[in-house]
Protein backbone atom coordinates (compact mmCIF):
# COMPACT_ATOMS: atom_id res chain seq x y z
CA UNK A 1 0.00 0.00 0.00
CA UNK A 2 1.55 3.29 -1.07
CA UNK A 3 1.35 5.85 1.68
CA UNK A 4 1.97 8.91 -0.29
CA UNK A 5 2.84 10.89 3.23
CA UNK A 6 1.86 14.45 1.44
CA UNK A 7 2.51 16.76 3.90
CA UNK A 8 -0.19 18.26 6.33
CA UNK A 9 -2.00 21.14 4.38
CA UNK A 10 -0.89 24.37 5.62
CA UNK A 11 -3.90 26.79 6.07
CA UNK A 12 -3.49 30.20 4.58
CA UNK A 13 -1.86 32.80 6.70
CA UNK A 14 -4.69 35.56 6.59
CA UNK A 15 -2.67 38.41 6.68
CA UNK A 16 -4.08 41.32 9.21
CA UNK A 17 -1.51 43.89 8.80
CA UNK A 18 -1.47 44.13 5.05
CA UNK A 19 -5.53 44.31 5.29
CA UNK A 20 -4.97 47.30 8.42
CA UNK A 21 -2.51 48.83 5.92
CA UNK A 22 -5.51 48.95 3.22
CA UNK A 23 -8.14 50.50 5.51
CA UNK A 24 -5.69 53.23 6.85
CA UNK A 25 -4.86 54.01 3.15
CA UNK A 26 -8.57 55.24 3.21
CA UNK A 27 -8.78 56.66 5.92
CA UNK A 28 -6.02 58.82 5.89
CA UNK A 29 -7.91 59.93 2.22
CA UNK A 30 -10.89 60.78 4.11
CA UNK A 31 -9.26 62.64 6.82
CA UNK A 32 -7.23 64.83 4.76
CA UNK A 33 -10.39 65.48 3.03
CA UNK A 34 -11.79 66.80 6.47
CA UNK A 35 -8.85 69.02 6.73
CA UNK A 36 -9.03 70.80 3.56
CA UNK A 37 -12.63 71.19 4.67
CA UNK A 38 -11.35 73.07 7.86
CA UNK A 39 -12.43 70.40 10.80
CA UNK A 40 -9.42 68.12 11.90
CA UNK A 41 -10.43 64.48 13.22
CA UNK A 42 -9.53 64.40 16.55
CA UNK A 43 -9.34 61.02 18.93
CA UNK A 44 -8.86 61.57 22.99
CA UNK A 45 -7.77 58.31 24.40
CA UNK A 46 -7.78 58.24 28.19
CA UNK A 47 -5.50 55.41 29.93
CA UNK A 48 -6.02 55.31 33.81
CA UNK A 49 -3.11 53.66 35.80
CA UNK A 50 -0.20 51.60 34.14
CA UNK A 51 -1.17 48.18 32.99
CA UNK A 52 1.77 47.32 30.94
CA UNK A 53 -0.18 45.62 27.66
CA UNK A 54 -2.60 48.78 28.08
CA UNK A 55 0.28 51.17 27.43
CA UNK A 56 1.64 48.83 24.14
CA UNK A 57 -1.88 49.13 22.58
CA UNK A 58 -2.73 53.23 23.69
CA UNK A 59 1.05 53.76 22.24
CA UNK A 60 0.00 52.03 18.94
CA UNK A 61 -3.51 53.71 18.93
CA UNK A 62 -1.75 57.44 19.48
CA UNK A 63 1.32 56.12 16.84
CA UNK A 64 -1.56 54.96 13.85
CA UNK A 65 -3.69 58.52 14.55
CA UNK A 66 -0.59 60.27 14.00
CA UNK A 67 0.08 58.09 10.83
CA UNK A 68 -3.09 58.60 9.31
CA UNK A 69 -3.32 62.56 9.98
CA UNK A 70 -6.21 62.12 12.84
CA UNK A 71 -4.94 64.49 15.67
CA UNK A 72 -4.90 62.63 18.95
CA UNK A 73 -5.12 64.05 22.32
CA UNK A 74 -3.79 61.33 25.43
CA UNK A 75 -4.69 61.59 29.10
CA UNK A 76 -2.51 59.94 31.33
CA UNK A 77 -4.04 59.42 35.35
CA UNK A 78 -2.79 57.61 38.14
CA UNK A 79 -3.82 54.29 39.18
CA UNK A 80 -5.85 56.40 42.11
CA UNK A 81 -8.01 58.44 40.16
CA UNK A 82 -11.55 58.77 41.31
CA UNK A 83 -14.41 58.01 39.45
CA UNK A 84 -16.07 60.73 39.69
CA UNK A 85 -12.69 62.75 38.55
CA UNK A 86 -12.90 60.55 35.19
CA UNK A 87 -16.39 61.37 34.85
CA UNK A 88 -15.35 65.38 34.99
CA UNK A 89 -13.11 64.42 31.89
CA UNK A 90 -15.53 63.13 30.05
CA UNK A 91 -18.08 65.87 30.51
CA UNK A 92 -15.35 68.13 29.41
CA UNK A 93 -14.26 66.01 26.22
CA UNK A 94 -17.74 65.17 25.42
CA UNK A 95 -18.65 68.82 25.13
CA UNK A 96 -15.69 69.98 22.86
CA UNK A 97 -16.63 70.73 20.09
CA UNK A 98 -12.65 69.93 18.58
CA UNK A 99 -13.15 65.95 20.10
CA UNK A 100 -14.43 63.55 17.78
CA UNK A 101 -13.73 60.34 19.50
CA UNK A 102 -13.63 58.96 22.68
CA UNK A 103 -11.77 55.98 24.24
CA UNK A 104 -11.36 55.07 27.67
CA UNK A 105 -8.61 51.89 27.38
CA UNK A 106 -10.05 49.12 29.78
CA UNK A 107 -9.47 47.70 31.77
CA UNK A 108 -9.60 49.84 34.32
CA UNK A 109 -8.66 49.90 37.89
CA UNK A 110 -11.39 48.08 40.15
CA UNK A 111 -12.17 50.81 42.19
CA UNK A 112 -13.77 52.47 39.31
CA UNK A 113 -17.09 51.39 37.66
CA UNK A 114 -16.68 50.27 34.12
CA UNK A 115 -20.48 50.61 33.03
CA UNK A 116 -21.01 53.76 34.48
CA UNK A 117 -18.20 55.15 32.49
CA UNK A 118 -18.28 53.75 29.05
CA UNK A 119 -22.21 55.29 29.61
CA UNK A 120 -20.28 58.69 30.62
CA UNK A 121 -19.27 58.69 26.97
CA UNK A 122 -21.56 60.61 23.86
CA UNK A 123 -22.71 57.72 22.18
CA UNK A 124 -21.86 60.18 18.94
CA UNK A 125 -18.50 60.20 20.03
CA UNK A 126 -18.21 56.74 21.66
CA UNK A 127 -15.63 54.97 18.99
CA UNK A 128 -15.13 52.05 20.93
CA UNK A 129 -18.91 51.38 20.28
CA UNK A 130 -19.33 50.05 23.71
CA UNK A 131 -21.96 52.64 24.99
CA UNK A 132 -25.45 50.32 25.46
CA UNK A 133 -27.28 52.67 22.72
CA UNK A 134 -24.48 51.83 19.95
CA UNK A 135 -24.96 48.04 21.14
CA UNK A 136 -29.04 48.42 21.06
CA UNK A 137 -27.96 50.09 17.84
CA UNK A 138 -25.57 47.09 16.37
CA UNK A 139 -28.17 44.68 17.48
CA UNK A 140 -31.26 46.33 15.61
CA UNK A 141 -29.26 46.56 12.25
CA UNK A 142 -28.36 50.08 12.49
CA UNK A 143 -25.65 51.63 11.21
CA UNK A 144 -23.55 52.93 14.48
CA UNK A 145 -20.56 53.22 15.78
CA UNK A 146 -19.49 49.42 16.42
CA UNK A 147 -16.81 47.74 18.50
CA UNK A 148 -13.37 47.93 16.81
CA UNK A 149 -12.32 43.82 16.97
CA UNK A 150 -15.36 42.39 15.81
CA UNK A 151 -15.72 45.15 12.90
CA UNK A 152 -12.08 44.29 12.33
CA UNK A 153 -12.36 40.07 12.27
CA UNK A 154 -15.79 40.70 9.80
CA UNK A 155 -13.54 42.86 7.39
CA UNK A 156 -10.73 39.85 7.50
CA UNK A 157 -13.62 37.54 6.85
CA UNK A 158 -15.38 39.36 3.84
CA UNK A 159 -11.73 40.17 2.49
CA UNK A 160 -11.03 36.08 2.31
CA UNK A 161 -14.78 34.79 1.96
CA UNK A 162 -16.76 37.51 -0.31
CA UNK A 163 -20.00 37.56 0.77
CA UNK A 164 -20.81 35.48 4.42
CA UNK A 165 -24.47 35.20 3.48
CA UNK A 166 -25.67 31.51 4.83
CA UNK A 167 -22.38 30.52 6.16
CA UNK A 168 -22.53 28.75 9.37
CA UNK A 169 -20.16 30.47 12.04
CA UNK A 170 -19.04 30.07 15.51
CA UNK A 171 -18.27 31.98 18.16
CA UNK A 172 -16.05 31.19 20.67
CA UNK A 173 -16.28 33.77 23.93
CA UNK A 174 -19.22 35.48 24.91
CA UNK A 175 -17.36 38.84 26.00
CA UNK A 176 -19.18 42.60 25.79
CA UNK A 177 -16.20 43.83 23.91
CA UNK A 178 -15.41 40.83 21.48
CA UNK A 179 -17.97 37.85 21.66
CA UNK A 180 -21.45 39.42 21.48
CA UNK A 181 -21.04 42.17 19.30
CA UNK A 182 -19.33 39.65 16.93
CA UNK A 183 -22.32 37.59 16.77
CA UNK A 184 -24.31 40.51 16.38
CA UNK A 185 -22.31 41.29 12.92
CA UNK A 186 -22.38 37.57 11.68
CA UNK A 187 -26.21 38.16 12.18
CA UNK A 188 -26.51 40.95 9.91
CA UNK A 189 -24.08 40.06 7.30
CA UNK A 190 -26.53 37.01 6.98
CA UNK A 191 -24.44 34.32 8.87
CA UNK A 192 -26.18 31.22 10.85
CA UNK A 193 -24.14 32.71 14.02
CA UNK A 194 -23.55 29.52 17.25
CA UNK A 195 -22.21 31.17 20.16
CA UNK A 196 -20.26 28.55 22.68
CA UNK A 197 -19.49 28.64 26.28
CA UNK A 198 -15.79 27.72 25.80
CA UNK A 199 -16.71 24.87 28.36
CA UNK A 200 -19.70 23.51 27.49
CA UNK A 201 -19.71 19.33 26.85
CA UNK A 202 -20.05 19.34 23.54
CA UNK A 203 -18.15 22.88 22.12
CA UNK A 204 -15.95 21.07 20.30
CA UNK A 205 -18.45 19.29 18.22
CA UNK A 206 -20.33 22.19 17.69
CA UNK A 207 -17.55 24.16 16.33
CA UNK A 208 -16.34 21.78 14.23
CA UNK A 209 -19.41 22.29 11.98
CA UNK A 210 -18.84 25.37 11.04
CA UNK A 211 -17.24 27.03 8.34
CA UNK A 212 -15.98 29.97 10.06
CA UNK A 213 -14.70 30.29 13.24
CA UNK A 214 -13.65 33.00 16.16
CA UNK A 215 -12.00 32.14 18.67
CA UNK A 216 -12.21 35.34 21.65
CA UNK A 217 -12.27 33.23 24.71
CA UNK A 218 -9.21 34.23 26.47
CA UNK A 219 -7.79 30.84 26.87
CA UNK A 220 -3.81 30.50 25.35
CA UNK A 221 -3.86 27.73 22.29
CA UNK A 222 -7.05 26.52 23.86
CA UNK A 223 -8.85 25.87 20.25
CA UNK A 224 -6.59 23.00 18.36
CA UNK A 225 -7.50 21.02 14.96
CA UNK A 226 -10.64 19.09 17.25
CA UNK A 227 -12.51 22.20 17.34
CA UNK A 228 -12.66 22.81 13.30
CA UNK A 229 -13.81 21.47 10.40
CA UNK A 230 -11.43 20.88 7.32
CA UNK A 231 -11.44 23.93 5.32
CA UNK A 232 -12.98 26.34 7.70
CA UNK A 233 -11.48 29.57 8.45
CA UNK A 234 -10.37 30.22 11.47
CA UNK A 235 -10.35 33.77 13.13
CA UNK A 236 -7.82 34.29 16.44
CA UNK A 237 -9.01 37.34 18.73
CA UNK A 238 -6.88 35.68 21.48
CA UNK A 239 -3.54 37.87 22.52
CA UNK A 240 -2.27 36.06 25.34
CA UNK A 241 1.43 37.06 26.71
CA UNK A 242 2.88 33.51 27.72
CA UNK A 243 6.33 32.93 29.07
CA UNK A 244 8.52 29.98 27.77
CA UNK A 245 10.72 27.62 29.84
CA UNK A 246 13.53 30.19 29.89
CA UNK A 247 11.70 32.79 31.59
CA UNK A 248 11.38 34.72 27.71
CA UNK A 249 7.64 35.85 27.05
CA UNK A 250 5.74 35.39 23.25
CA UNK A 251 2.29 36.54 22.07
CA UNK A 252 -0.46 33.39 21.60
CA UNK A 253 -3.29 33.42 20.66
CA UNK A 254 -6.56 31.46 21.65
CA UNK A 255 -5.81 29.29 18.98
CA UNK A 256 -3.30 26.32 18.88
CA UNK A 257 -2.00 27.41 15.17
CA UNK A 258 0.46 24.37 14.75
CA UNK A 259 -2.46 22.20 15.58
CA UNK A 260 -5.66 24.39 13.41
CA UNK A 261 -3.76 24.75 10.41
CA UNK A 262 -3.22 21.45 9.35
CA UNK A 263 -6.67 21.28 8.98
CA UNK A 264 -8.29 25.21 8.42
CA UNK A 265 -8.26 26.90 5.06
CA UNK A 266 -6.83 30.01 6.29
CA UNK A 267 -5.98 31.12 9.66
CA UNK A 268 -5.05 35.00 11.33
CA UNK A 269 -1.71 35.16 13.36
CA UNK A 270 -0.89 36.15 16.58
CA UNK A 271 0.12 38.81 16.08
CA UNK A 272 -0.30 39.92 12.95
CA UNK A 273 -4.23 39.72 12.50
CA UNK A 274 -6.84 40.95 14.38
CA UNK A 275 -4.76 43.11 16.35
CA UNK A 276 -3.62 45.29 13.86
CA UNK A 277 -6.82 45.25 12.40
CA UNK A 278 -8.80 46.60 15.36
CA UNK A 279 -6.32 49.79 15.52
CA UNK A 280 -7.48 50.60 12.05
CA UNK A 281 -11.18 50.04 12.88
CA UNK A 282 -10.70 53.17 15.14
CA UNK A 283 -9.10 55.34 13.12
CA UNK A 284 -12.27 54.17 10.73
CA UNK A 285 -14.97 54.64 13.59
CA UNK A 286 -13.22 58.13 14.44
CA UNK A 287 -13.89 59.28 10.93
CA UNK A 288 -17.43 57.85 10.72
CA UNK A 289 -17.87 59.93 14.20
CA UNK A 290 -16.59 62.90 12.83
CA UNK A 291 -18.77 62.49 9.96
CA UNK A 292 -22.33 62.14 12.26
CA UNK A 293 -20.94 64.96 13.99
CA UNK A 294 -20.44 67.36 11.21
CA UNK A 295 -23.72 66.10 9.64
CA UNK A 296 -25.74 66.84 12.78
CA UNK A 297 -23.82 70.26 13.42
CA UNK A 298 -25.01 71.34 9.66
CA UNK A 299 -28.28 70.07 10.45
CA UNK A 300 -28.80 72.34 13.88
CA UNK A 301 -27.13 75.03 11.61
CA UNK A 302 -29.82 75.15 8.92
CA UNK A 303 -32.09 74.56 12.24
N1 LIG B 1 -11.46 50.77 25.43
C1 LIG B 1 -10.77 49.75 24.90
N2 LIG B 1 -10.86 49.52 23.58
C2 LIG B 1 -10.16 48.48 22.99
O1 LIG B 1 -10.27 48.26 21.76
C3 LIG B 1 -9.32 47.67 23.81
C4 LIG B 1 -9.29 47.93 25.17
N3 LIG B 1 -9.99 48.97 25.71
N4 LIG B 1 -8.56 47.14 25.99
C5 LIG B 1 -7.77 46.04 25.47
C6 LIG B 1 -8.24 45.52 24.14
C7 LIG B 1 -7.15 44.81 23.37
N5 LIG B 1 -6.93 45.65 22.22
C8 LIG B 1 -5.85 45.48 21.33
C9 LIG B 1 -5.47 46.50 20.49
C10 LIG B 1 -4.35 46.33 19.65
C11 LIG B 1 -3.64 45.16 19.70
C12 LIG B 1 -2.42 45.03 18.86
O2 LIG B 1 -1.92 46.01 18.31
N6 LIG B 1 -1.87 43.78 18.75
C13 LIG B 1 -0.66 43.52 17.99
C14 LIG B 1 0.47 43.11 18.94
C15 LIG B 1 0.71 44.18 19.97
C16 LIG B 1 1.74 43.67 21.00
O3 LIG B 1 2.91 43.60 20.59
O4 LIG B 1 1.33 43.30 22.12
C17 LIG B 1 -0.90 42.35 17.03
O5 LIG B 1 -1.78 41.51 17.40
O6 LIG B 1 -0.27 42.30 15.99
C18 LIG B 1 -4.02 44.13 20.52
C19 LIG B 1 -5.14 44.29 21.36
C20 LIG B 1 -7.79 46.68 22.21
N7 LIG B 1 -8.55 46.67 23.27
MG1 LIG C 1 -4.87 21.76 23.19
Amino acid sequence: MNMTLTSPQRAENIDGKAAARRLLAEVAAECRAFVDQGHHPTLAVVLVGDDPASQVYVRNKLRTAEEVGIRSLEYRFPANLSESELLATLDKLNLDPLVNGILVQLPLPRHINEQAILRAIDPLKDVDGFHPENVGGLVHGQAVLTPCTPAGCLRLLQDYCGDLSGKHAVVVGRSNIVGKPMAALLLKAHCSVTTLHSRSQDAAALAAQADILIAAVGQPEMIDASWIKPGAVVIDVGINRVTRANGSSRLVGDVDAASVSTVAAALTPVPGGVGPMTIACLMQNTLQATRLQTASAVLSHCG
